[in-house]
């Protein structure tokens, strides 16, 4: 619990400060609060804030060569506690051994968006992490015969998040208590600034990729000092580079770990449902602090079967990463400061989450990928029975499905078979629905996330970015008889480009749609019902269209002369484009008014979903 992290860290404080002539320097202006170390007078830019002396610091040790720093920092610890009470760092060692993954403190402010979001970004961006130090944790660790260890990069990013046999060896040998134990050295060790050594107190600041507050120089004497990157207030806690160097200084990865959603809203507390890409999906139900030393519980409600899901999602998310990282990283700017530190520990809070669930997975009795095949030819063998049986069932025959299943509405499965309108009934959007919401980023960006975790990004139709398909100034407003609409707030000459599909997800299939209105809350659901439409592209296929911007809330003509906005389909060597033209000049006030007709095929019937 928070009072044991600060505890743990004075204590660290005050052996540290037992080495002042060794060179250890702590500013006065800093304190400790929550686990972190804050600013309780203001500092200013260039100010030093700690010396740590070298003599302080854990290193990989002068046998080095190239190969696994990771393993050698965790070795070198290893090496230390053995020590027990004699090592020097014994003091660093034991904050540590405790606080990596039992102190974890899921952001307690979590909204429904944050919720939803939750899910989604838990299928995306934190497998990397648990992938990362997992594979380094099991080729680190003792007892794991030495033939398994993965020879090459290549072999290792197929080996996945873990390789069930190490993990089953694992699990027959360790205590509980030792699992913990060496997950959280192998955190800490993830948590460090530079790959070779372990600096007590800077190690354990937060870290940011771009928005760090303090950074480091090292003296002659090789004394790390940490100095303010810039003005510091009082109570923001210090942040670090996420990944810095403090000798034989070449280039490092400036960013492994991905701030993948920037603009998240705010997030609820427990439990929380986390929902895999391949289906995997289970309620997290936060720490139990008497019971489970601070270790979440995990409720499957729908377990991994083969190791290859495992795997699988750490691929899914590499694939996810890359875009992400090449679309968010450059919009930092536009992130406030609050917003960034509760990203971060949302993104820390997904990463632990995740680990307990790789060690509660690898608990499980998964079939592995030798077996899988023949796994898969029996499941057809079944799955053929089982249809068969359902061929000559009596209708009105109960169901296999109970009322706690919460993707069956009325015998529909809300992932795979549910019609719109089932759909619509199930989320509550009767008549007495208001559709009136506006809605901000962070939520259109969640609809866009969703879509993209849901057709995988390779078939997604957009990037994950900010923005409006509106290319003209515009504010949303309430239309007459028609609830929300788009108006004009600057005259627009008749020709202009008005609107564009840069955020128009596309959907081939019916089943891609339902699954991804499955993951999104209510009122959304409610609103994308009326919004999404379905078209036939200029090469002749059928789709559904849902502009997850504000161009989803034109309204369409009543009378003729209202037709302001007319959509043309332009077809460009890659990519199909929607875009609306200004029909005439539209003065600013005007409402901006389409004519439905014009590209609404209204058939939802060929995609099983009427
Ligand atoms: C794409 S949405 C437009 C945004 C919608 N007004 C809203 O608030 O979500 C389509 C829906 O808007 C409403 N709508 C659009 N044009 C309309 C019109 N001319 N008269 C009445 N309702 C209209 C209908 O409810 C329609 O299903």
């Amino acid at each position: 619990s928070k009072p044991n992290r600060d505890d743990r860290r004075k204590q660290v404080l005050e052996w540290l400060s037992e080495q002042q002539e060794e060179g250890f320097y702590f500013n006065g202006k800093l304190s400790h609060q929550d686990g972190r170390i804050i600013a309780s007078q203001s500092v200013e830019a260039d100010e030093v804030l700690m010396e740590i002396p070298r003599s302080a610091v854990l290193s990989i040790g002068s046998g080095y060569v190239e190969g696994n720093t990771f393993c050698m920092l965790y070795k070198a610890l290893e090496r230390e506690l053995d020590l027990k009470d004699t090592s020097k760092y014994s003091v660093y060692l034991q904050q540590l051994k405790e606080e990596q993954a039992s102190d974890i403190d899921l952001p307690s402010l979590w909204s429904n968006t944050g919720q939803r979001l939750l899910e989604l970004v838990s299928m995306t961006h934190p497998m990397n992490k648990i992938n990362s130090v997992l594979e380094d944790y099991s080729h680190c660790i003792d007892g794991l015969p030495k033939e398994e260890k993965i020879e090459t990069d290549e072999e290792r990013t197929g080996f996945g998040i873990y390789n069930g046999e190490q993990h089953d060896n694992r699990a027959l040998e360790d205590t509980q208590e030792d699992k913990i134990e060496e997950l959280n050295l192998a955190l800490a060790v993830k948590h460090h600034i530079d790959r070779k050594y372990m600096v007590p107190l800077y190690d354990q600041l937060e870290h940011h990729h771009v928005n760090y507050n303090t950074n480091h120089q090292v003296l002659d004497d090789k004394t790390i000092r940490i100095v303010a990157v810039r003005n510091i207030g009082i109570g923001e806690a210090l942040s670090r580079p996420s990944m810095g160097c403090l000798e034989a200084c070449e280039e490092f990865a400036h960013a492994n770990f991905i701030e993948t959603f920037k603009n998240y809203g705010e997030v609820q507390s427990y439990p929380h449902l986390l929902t895999f890409g391949n289906g995997i999906s289970l309620i997290y139900h936060g720490a139990d602090e008497e019971e489970n030393a601070g270790r979440g519980k995990i409720e499957w409600i729908q377990a991994p079967t083969y190791e290859s899901q495992i795997a699988a999602m750490a691929v899914e998310h590499n694939a996810q990463r890359t875009e992400y990282l090449q679309e968010v990283l450059p919009s930092r700017e536009s992130v406030d400061e609050r917003e960034w530190l509760q990203i971060n520990e949302y993104c820390h809070a997904l990463m632990d989450v995740l680990n307990v669930i790789v060690v509660e997975g690898s608990k499980l009795d998964l079939i592995s990928e030798e077996n899988e095949e023949e796994q898969d030819s029996e499941d057809e063998a079944s799955e053929a029975e089982e249809n068969e049986e359902e061929d000559s069932d009596d209708e009105g025959e109960e169901s296999d499905y109970t009322d706690d299943d919460p993707w069956m509405v009325n015998g529909c499965d809300l992932s795979e078979d549910c019609t719109i309108d089932e759909i619509g009934f199930s989320r509550g959007c009767g008549e007495t629905y208001h559709f009136d919401a506006k809605r901000n980023e962070t939520e259109w960006v969640l609809m866009r996330s969703a879509y993209i975790a849901v057709v995988g990004p390779q078939q997604a139709s957009m990037d994950l970015t900010f923005g409006s398909g509106f290319k003209v100034p515009f504010r949303v407003g309430h239309s007459p008889g028609r609830g929300r609409g788009v108006f004009a707030t600057t005259d627009i000459p008749k020709g202009t480009l008005v609107w564009q599909s840069d955020f128009t997800a596309t959907f081939t299939e019916g089943e891609q749609f339902r699954r991804f209105l499955a993951v999104l809350p209510d009122d959304m659901v409610c609103d994308l019902i009326i919004w999404c439409y379905t078209t036939l592209t200029l090469s002749g296929q059928d789709v559904i269209y849902c502009d997850l911007e504000e161009g989803s809330l034109v309204n369409s003509y009543d009378e003729l002369s209202e037709y302001n906005v007319g959509v043309q389909k332009l077809l460009f060597s890659r990519k199909e484009l929607d875009a609306g033209f200004a029909m005439r000049d539209i003065l600013a006030g005007e409402e901006f008014i389409t004519a439905y007709d014009e590209f609404d095929t209204e058939n939802y019937k060929s995609f099983g979903l009427l």
